[in-house]
């Protein structure tokens, strides 16, 4: 049975979509959590998902980058059919996933912690990608010796999205990295996602904060018990009573 979905009425760009999800199901055991969820992310675009606790957001961006496995559904990267790629190849065609919780080590520098992330294409690091992130975000240009310990709670997340860009991805899959932080520095983490896309890398976020969210997001996915009941630009959403709909079932 399909579904009807809210969707407003503006035109999104005419491009082809970087990534393009369609029919993705996805089950724990015999319990169907995902139920042919289709959407789009564009180049550049800073693309949010959102829904209720439990909703599926996490499992929907484990299934796409594989570490989960899907139980049917089709996914297209850059004009290619990834469907079959395992989580290494996933990265290598240029998705890199920040996991909800992500940490980084503690014990070492911030530097050594961005070094990490170019491990993926390089074994011994890769030093000449670090001015770059430097630029994008100079509070770790600043801070660059210490130990990731004597980063803030922000910062220590700054740097765990930077180890993503590090990585030079296409799309970068950002799952909730608002969790535990406050308000204040949610909405710095969120300017990052919306500056990233501005140099061109396509976003994708999972997030329980709404309306931060639709501050700085280009377009919205509503999502309820593993179906996508809306869409549209985060103004529409925003201005709309899709929210409601989505948010308390009304
Ligand atoms: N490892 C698991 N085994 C069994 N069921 C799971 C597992 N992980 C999640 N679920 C169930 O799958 C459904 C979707 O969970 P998921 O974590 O994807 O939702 P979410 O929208 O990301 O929620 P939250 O914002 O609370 O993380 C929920 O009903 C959850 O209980």
């Amino acid at each position: 049975m399909n579904a009807v979905i809210d969707r407003a009425v503006s035109a999104r760009t005419s491009q082809a979509p970087l990534l393009e999800v369609k029919g993705l199901s996805v089950a724990y055991g015999k319990a169907q959590v995902v139920h042919e969820v289709g959407f789009e992310v564009r180049r550049g675009e800073f693309a949010v998902l959102l829904g209720r606790n439990g909703a599926g957001k996490t499992t929907i961006l484990q299934a796409i980058s594989a570490l989960l496995p899907r139980r049917g559904g089709q996914l297209r990267f850059d004009g290619a059919d990834v469907s079959a790629k395992d989580a290494p190849e996933i990265v290598r065609a240029g998705m890199i996933h920040v996991l909800e919780g992500h940490r980084v080590f503690t014990t070492l520098s911030v530097e050594d912690n961005l070094l990490l992330g170019t491990f993926a294409k390089n074994r011994r690091g890769d030093r000449a990608k670090l001015a770059r992130i430097y630029d994008l975000f100079p509070i770790l240009g600043e801070k660059r010796h210490l130990p990731a310990s004597k980063l803030s709670g922000g910062q220590q997340q700054i740097l765990a999205v930077a180890q993503g860009v590090i990585g030079e991805p296409q799309l970068l899959i950002l799952d909730e990295p608002s969790r535990g932080l406050a308000p204040i520095v949610v909405d710095q983490i969120l300017q990052v996602a919306r500056q990233l896309c501005d140099t061109g890398i396509a976003v994708l976020l999972v997030e329980q904060l709404v309306h931060e969210a639709l501050k700085h997001a280009d377009y919205c996915y509503l999502l309820d018990t593993g179906r996508i009941t809306g869409e549209g630009t985060s103004s529409e959403v925003r201005s709309g009573s899709m929210l409601q709909r989505a948010f308390l079932g009304h």
